[in-house]
């Protein structure tokens, strides 16, 4: 069984190399980490387990189906992280019916049916978010992708040291499109969950980030706001 948060949508991916595409998302419950500025907490945090619903492959396809009225999409899988689901029988099904799959993840645990993806977003933390990076567990993430899963890197940016961080990583990596994603400085909690963010401050990070990208001539990298963010703020279900 997957233990699932929220399927929601259709909307439209607002993060990475595919922002803008219609999508529906279904968020998975339950990580192995704990970012400091997570923007997603209900699907992380053990003591929100209750809200999360045990459902097989066939009910989230049924669930899917439903939102899409039966037309094949975009499917994103998120979480909490997705790669300690059991995803391969959702994959499989719902190829058959002619959907299309990608995933985020942060590159901590690699699954056999990462090969099984049309799409692989791998978005390891840089120092800001208080998580320690594993160089190994991302090679495996890489190589349980295979040949067929296009594999893109989104990078999450909230000061200087992430900056030149993200820098030195991605040097590693220049056959993976490249994301950089300022950090919402205000993300809603579960605690707080009608938030709202500070659009001008995020819009100042995006200048930072767009000035320094274009002054270093990093022009391999490519800056993208979380879209969902400016346009729905911090809701939850868009
Ligand atoms: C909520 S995570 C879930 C998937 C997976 N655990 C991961 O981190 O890739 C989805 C994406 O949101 C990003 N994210 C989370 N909080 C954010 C924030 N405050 N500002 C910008 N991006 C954020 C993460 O870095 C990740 O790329
Ligand atoms: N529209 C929209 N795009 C997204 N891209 C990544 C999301 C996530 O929470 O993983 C997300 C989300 O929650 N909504
Ligand atoms: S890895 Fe993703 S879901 Fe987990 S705490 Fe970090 S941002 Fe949140
Ligand atoms: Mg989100």
């Amino acid at each position: 069984m997957i233990a699932i948060s929220e399927i929601f949508g259709p909307t439209i991916q607002g993060e990475g190399a595919l922002t803008g595409v219609p999508t529906v998302f279904v968020r998975t419950g339950g990580c192995d980490f704990r970012c400091s500025w997570c923007d997603t907490l209900y699907a992380v945090e053990p003591r929100f387990r209750a809200d999360w619903t045990p459902m097989s492959a066939g009910a989230v396809l049924a669930e899917v189906e439903r939102l899409s009225g039966g037309r094949p999409l975009l499917i994103t899988l998120s979480g909490g992280n997705p790669a300690l689901q059991p995803l391969g029988d959702l994959l499989q099904l719902g190829h058959d019916k002619g959907y299309t799959f990608a995933i985020e993840t942060q590159g901590s645990k690699a699954q056999k049916w990462f090969g099984q993806l049309d799409h692989l977003t791998l978005s390891p933390k840089p120092p800001s978010s208080g998580m320690a990076f594993s160089q190994s567990r991302f090679g495996e993430c890489l190589a349980a992708a295979g040949e067929h899963t296009r594999v893109t890197l989104k990078l999450v940016i909230a000061d200087e040291t992430d900056y030149r961080w993200a820098r030195e990583f991605a040097a590693q990596y220049p056959q993976l499109p490249l994301t950089l994603q300022p950090c919402n400085p205000v993300p809603a909690t579960p605690d707080e969950p009608e938030r709202e963010t500070d659009l001008d401050a995020l819009n100042a990070r995006l200048r930072w980030l767009v000035d320094k990208v274009t002054a270093d001539g990093w022009f391999e990298a490519r800056v993208l706001p979380q879209l969902h963010v400016i346009i729905w703020n911090n809701e939850r279900g868009v």
